[in-house]
């Protein structure tokens, strides 16, 4: 039967915390191989090597007086079930634990308008708008402006196109954060406007999946001058720098939801609605 200690994690001494497996956040031994023993053979064979389980057993004064504390578990020799536990994370659980404490820092460094009396808190007023360029509103209330407005036949079906990705994006957006449910930044103030209840979780970032979404749209049917299609492309990256540099997002959000606003891309062009389709679905309507 496990220890009930063991459930906690432990920062003693030794390689600091790569992953977890059933909920347990797990070591890795930096001084002995690998092994996937199970916890009582490891501790048979630390029995077995008394120099190793007097130096493991001298490491910390603390984790030793919690060894006491689960002699049920222990080989009776001072040494607790943690003191066995050789965990074997995978290579990859370790690049994804490191990738993640890089994340986490990086975008707490680059939130440096989280606040008005953050370092950059003078450009917050800009970020914000930057915020409200690529907010869900102005884009569909805009795009359903311009649909009304056309007067030609493929005015309208590009601009159906677009409320139709716009749609598809939120409600895409909204079942990955609801599955995901990453919590925002703790230095994030939530003070965005019109915001659904998912928005409260970051993962991952609405306004970067809109914009790369909108600019591959922009750049495939509507802006062909080449000055404009580099602010097309410039309206987009500022906009998903300003998701972190406004805290409200961590660097791996913004990525993929650039990724994932590329692909959605992908999607309104398979799912294209076309004047045929069109007529069939208004007909049917009528
Ligand atoms: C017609 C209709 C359903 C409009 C809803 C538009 C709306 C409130 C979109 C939410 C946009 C938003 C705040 C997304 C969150 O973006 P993050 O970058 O913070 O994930």
């Amino acid at each position: 039967m496990p220890s009930p200690k063991a459930k906690n994690p432990v920062r003693s001494g030794g390689s600091p915390v790569l992953g977890s497996s059933n909920g347990r956040y797990e070591f890795m031994s930096l001084t002995k191989p690998l092994n996937r023993s199970s916890p009582s053979h490891l501790l048979q064979r630390q029995g077995s090597e008394p120099a190793t389980a007097r130096l493991r057993a001298s490491e910390s004064p603390t984790r030793r007086r919690g060894s006491s504390s689960s002699t049920g578990s222990t080989s009776g020799q001072g040494l607790s079930e943690e003191d066995g536990i050789r965990l074997n994370p995978s290579f990859i659980r370790v690049a994804l634990s490191s990738l993640l404490a890089i994340d986490l820092w990086m975008s707490k460094r680059l939130g440096v308008c989280a606040c008005e009396d953050s370092s950059w808190g003078s450009v917050r007023p800009l970020m914000k708008l930057i915020e409200i360029s690529g907010h869900g509103i102005p884009w569909l209330a805009g795009t359903a402006y311009c649909l009304y407005k056309s007067d030609s036949a493929a005015g309208q079906e590009v601009m159906l196109n677009l409320l139709m990705g716009l749609l598809l994006d939120l409600v895409l957006v909204a079942i990955v954060k609801a599955v995901v449910r990453r919590r925002r930044p703790a230095h994030n103030r939530m003070d965005m406007f019109a915001t659904f209840s998912v928005d409260r979780y970051s993962f991952p970032s609405g306004h970067a999946t809109r914009a790369a979404m909108c600019g591959r749209f922009l750049l495939a049917h509507l802006v062909l001058a080449a000055p404009l299609r580099v602010l097309v492309l410039l309206w987009a990256s500022l906009v998903g720098l300003s998701r972190v540099m406004l805290g409200r997002h961590n660097v791996t959000d913004v990525m993929f939801g650039f990724w994932m606003g590329y692909c959605q891309y992908n999607l309104v062009e398979m799912l294209w609605l076309s004047p045929q389709t069109l007529q069939g679905l208004l007909g049917q309507l009528a």
